[in-house]
């Protein structure tokens, strides 16, 4: 609206004030006369530049606060998208994690979310704002004259077309260009993530090359993209121009003609810029959009899946730590048992082993009792209460489970440990690292409990990052523990002394421990050897030692295997 007020000042300064054309706005003229009348401002013109700065600076100021207000706008919406993803992500089901992938799920909580924050603070306020702009300046044109009116517009539909069919066209090049760069992203990532492997397999050549591949097909992609905007800028630009030529020209030679005045063709060059720019502008806002609406159905694809109910209605008992399963059958796809028909108990304070080849089942059984996975049929006890009608949150608390590669957060180990209850006591803290045949590392870094753990400090064994999460687990004294594979990185000593001291605690828990290491499970109260979902055997070491089967085997080959490292040792 302020915008729109300066061409009719200049017109009606050049026309009725420098000239003497009549006004032909009653409150013009009264203002006109307020100031002191025509032939006082024709001699003090100055006064009309500084109402045109005043006009400047009012719509600079108005500017700042429709930037400032939809930016806030836009930030707001936008943290809040992001805390509602982060929510949801955070209470999906242990299911769908395992199936989604985490590069596009972070990038659906950041980039697309930055889309759709763009779309609000700048395409949603530069439509409205044009759309409006085009209102009321094709209104003040149209009043001010017809003819010249239909002149200055005669190219813009061509200009509109041009720019929606460019753009919906030239979205594919935009489209190739991310693509290109979530690809070299992910290349970075996984090269960095796995730097390990990297350099064991002496693969930094091989990884130089496909970065390098990767980089150039983004700098081709986008420079592609630059080149088409580029001609479409040219192309419409030189079009926007012709259309002011014919403005200046039609209403030159009409105002030479009389039939128009001067000031008319004054204001009318303005305005023309004033609705070309935003129309030729129109076409990317509408492009840009499509892709906020792609991000928009991205993320309510987020919100749309289920949420775990974690607190139902089921019930809080008090955990003992007796379990007992019967007949339990589960399958992650339709009729591929991968826990076929499965029966076993385990006491309250005793410890069950599970050993077996790879990808017999053992970690899925551990999934099943902390209901991650509900079993398709059979019964789950704990105490005698079936599994399923226990709350899922209240299992998960009461059931620490230990798993084969431990996530440390990048925290101070004393952070590590306390995760679960940060008010815990450090003494508590000390003797679960105890425990954990952990104490003495932590003790030999500089920094003792406050090391920071990964990326800003030590980096540990993996090991140590085992008897770490053992601490974690143990700290909680859950009833029921189990240990999946969580004993694999540790050598056989240390192995052996960290199960004494489980043993000799005080308030001793149900222990389930899977392993491969004969050692690590003999001293279990009873052995489960499960072969492809079943179990094939079952006992104490001594029995399955002395019968035929896979623990006998598995006992030979690893027993060999000892007395090959001893040998090792004492020659070396
Ligand atoms: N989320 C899943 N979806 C489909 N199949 C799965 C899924 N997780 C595991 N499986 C399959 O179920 C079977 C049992 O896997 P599980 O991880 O329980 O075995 P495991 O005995 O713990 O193996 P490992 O000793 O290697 O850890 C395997 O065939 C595996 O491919």
């Amino acid at each position: 609206m302020v915008t729109i007020v300066s061409p009719l000042i200049i017109r009606t300064t050049i026309d009725s004030i420098i000239g003497s054309e009549p006004i032909g706005s009653n409150f013009l003229e009264r203002l006109i006369q307020y100031i002191g009348g025509r032939a006082y401002l024709r001699k003090n013109l100055w006064i009309i530049g500084v109402l045109l700065v005043f006009i400047a600076v009012l719509r600079g100021i108005l500017l700042y606060f429709r930037n400032t207000l939809a930016s806030k706008t836009a930030e707001n919406t936008a943290k809040n998208i992001r805390d509602s993803l982060y929510d949801q992500i955070q209470r999906l089901p242990y299911e769908y994690h395992v199936k989604a992938e985490t590069g596009d799920l972070i990038q659906r909580c950041t980039s697309d979310v930055n889309t759709i924050k763009r779309f609000l603070s700048i395409q949603l306020v530069e439509v409205a704002g044009s759309l409006f702009m085009l209102g009321f300046v094709s209104y003040t044109m149209f009043k001010l004259n017809v003819k010249m009116t239909l002149v200055s517009m005669a190219t813009m539909p061509i200009i509109f077309i041009f720019a929606f069919i460019f753009f919906s066209k030239v979205k594919k090049a935009f489209e190739a260009s991310d693509e290109a760069e979530a690809e070299l992203t992910t290349v970075l990532q996984e090269n960095l993530t796995g730097v390990r492997v990297v350099k064991a397999c002496a693969n930094q050549k091989y990884e130089i090359e496909k970065f390098d591949e990767k980089n150039k097909d983004y700098r081709d992609k986008t420079y592609k993209l630059i080149q088409d905007l580029a001609l479409y800028w040219g192309a419409s630009d030189f079009i926007c121009f012709i259309q002011i030529g014919l403005t200046i020209v039609f209403g030159s030679i009409w105002a030479v003609a009389g039939e128009i005045s001067l000031g008319t063709v004054m204001a009318f060059s303005t305005y023309v810029n004033m609705l070309l720019w935003p129309i030729r502008q129109m076409g990317r806002t509408l492009t840009d959009m499509g892709k906020a609406i792609v991000s928009i159905g991205r993320i309510e694809e987020i919100f749309n899946e289920n949420i775990e109910i974690l607190n139902g209605n089921n019930e809080k008992p008090e955990i003992k730590g007796n379990i007992e399963f019967e007949n339990v059958y589960f399958e992650y796809e339709k009729n591929t048992p991968v826990i076929d028909n499965i029966s076993f108990s385990v006491k309250a304070g005793s410890t069950v082993a599970i050993i077996g080849p790879t990808g017999s089942g053992k970690s899925s059984l551990v999934y099943l009792l902390a209901r991650l996975y509900d079993y398709n049929r059979g019964s789950i006890l704990i105490d005698g209460k079936e599994l399923k009608d226990i709350d899922k949150a209240w299992v998960r608390k009461n059931i620490g489970i230990v798993l084969q590669e431990p996530f440390l957060y990048a925290k101070t180990i004393r952070d590590n440990i306390k995760l679960a209850n940060p008010n815990i006591q450090d003494k508590k803290v000390y003797e679960s690292a105890k425990i954990a045949s952990i104490h003495q590392d932590i003790k030999s870094f500089d920094k003792g409990y406050d090391t920071y753990v990964g990326e800003r400090g030590v980096s540990l064994s993996g090991g140590q990052k085992q008897r770490v999460a053992i601490a974690r687990t143990i700290i909680n004294d859950c009833p029921i523990v189990v240990f999946d594979d969580s004993l694999s990185a540790v050598d056989t000593e240390t192995d052996i002394s960290i199960r004494k001291a489980l043993n000799n605690r005080k308030n001793k828990s149900t222990t389930i421990i899977i392993s491969h290491r004969i050692s690590t499970v003999s001293e279990a109260d009873e052995i489960i050897v499960l072969d492809n979902g079943r179990i094939i055997q079952r006992g104490n070491h001594e029995k399955l030692i002395n019968e035929k089967g896979l623990y006998q085997r598995l006992y030979e080959i690893q027993n060999s295997m000892k007395d090959l490292e001893e040998d090792i040792k004492l020659h070396a």
